[in-house]
């Protein structure tokens, strides 16, 4: 097949920085404890008594996680999450951060996400794990009562793959489901770790008609996402990138999609694609050559996301950014991802519909 161009990448003039700012986004992929403001890891470890951070200058800090995330392996990577978890074990810290976590997406446009966190990261200092997920879920409505509604969030409760209490973090993603909690995901290293280790927990949900994602294709190739869509049965794929090694280029611009890319976009899965955290990781090499934007234009259905704001030193906005940067994508491009990202919500199908016809196409005339 030829690359389709439905959606032109650069009908109009690149956006402006406001105007990315102002544009309504949605986020499906945003870790809690990779996204925390540097200043208020540094208040939680003196209140906590956490004596570990490498620095406590907020503006180092910051950066420091950035370059310590930048390494080129998902694993070292996922190391620097030692810092913010230690300081996220508390009923007071988990509603700060999640209160924070609403308002700084608030304020950079975002109208919808879903924020993942490992309930069972945040136990040490005695939290039962219903006792975690009520604290976030109140951080979340009180930061979404300060911002003044202009966000609403719900949470993706995520089964570590290293560890073996997925099975236990789906019952909890049911018992919550009601209140605040909208899916359940798989995250951690890929590596030797695969989705179908936690086909019980997988299973339970598919029990409960609950929804789930699954990190697939970061470190490890087609065969993962392959698993996670088949085996285990996701609704969306955290990044999902390495579905390329499923699809051949041709010369002449065509391109030839195995079984695997066919079904992933036929059956409309949604990829959760996150471009700066890809090349910190060694998923992907640079922005230009990323492949977002040759898995748009074969018509899979594509979201972009931030992965962790403050490990990937990100927003939304600049993710945005990076994109007009690399493809000169117009403002048509970055409403078709959100509202991609609306249709792949883990909502109810007509309160997904209301935030696209009363928010996200509105907003967009808008601007
Ligand atoms: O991109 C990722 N791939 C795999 N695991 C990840 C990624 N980003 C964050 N995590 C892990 C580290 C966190 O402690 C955990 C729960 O949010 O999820
Ligand atoms: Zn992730």
């Amino acid at each position: 097949m030829h690359l389709s161009d439905n959606v032109s990448a650069a009908a109009s003039a690149a956006p402006a920085a406001d105007w990315i700012r102002r544009a309504p986004k949605a986020v499906l992929h945003d870790h809690l404890d990779g996204g925390l403001r540097p200043a208020t890891i540094i208040e939680l470890a003196h209140e906590c008594g956490y004596t570990g951070l490498p620095t406590e200058e907020p503006a180092a800090l910051g950066a420091w996680f950035r370059d310590a995330a930048d390494s080129g392996s998902l694993e070292r990577y996922l190391e620097t999450f030692a810092h913010t978890c230690a300081v996220m074990q508390t009923r007071e810290a988990l509603f700060r951060v999640a209160a924070e976590c609403a308002e700084d997406l608030a304020a950079d446009g975002v109208v919808y996400a879903e924020i993942r966190y490992a309930p069972e990261q945040h136990l040490a200092a005695g939290l039962s794990l219903d006792e975690v997920v009520e604290a976030v879920n109140d951080g979340f409505r009180e930061g979404e009562r300060r911002t003044g509604g202009r966000i609403t969030v719900g949470t993706l409760l995520t089964g570590m793959r290293h560890t073996d209490r997925s099975l236990e973090i789906a019952e909890l993603t049911v018992a919550h489901r009601e209140r605040g909690v909208a899916g359940f995901d798989i995250a951690g290293g890929e590596i030797g770790n695969p989705p179908s280790r936690h086909l019980p927990a997988f299973q339970h949900l598919k029990r409960h008609n609950c929804h789930f994602t699954i990190h697939a294709g970061e470190a490890v190739g087609a065969e993962s996402i392959h698993e996670a869509v088949q085996v285990c049965g996701a609704e969306r794929i955290g990044h999902g990138v390495r579905i390329t090694d499923d699809i051949q280029v041709h010369e002449d611009g065509s391109a030839t999609l195995g079984h695997l890319a066919a079904y992933v976009r036929d059956n409309r899965i949604a990829l959760e694609v996150c471009p700066t955290s890809n090349l910190q990781t060694g998923a992907a090499k640079d922005y230009a050559t990323h492949p977002i934007d040759l898995l748009r234009r074969l018509g899979f259905r594509i979201t972009l996301n931030t992965d962790n704001r403050l490990v990937s030193g990100t927003t939304m906005s600049q993710e945005f950014q990076h994109m007009v940067d690399a493809f000169g994508y117009g403002p048509e491009v970055f409403e078709a991802f959100t509202v991609a990202a609306v249709e792949a919500a883990f909502l109810p199908l007509p309160e997904r519909r209301r935030i696209i016809d009363e928010v996200i196409r509105p907003g967009y005339a808008a601007l």
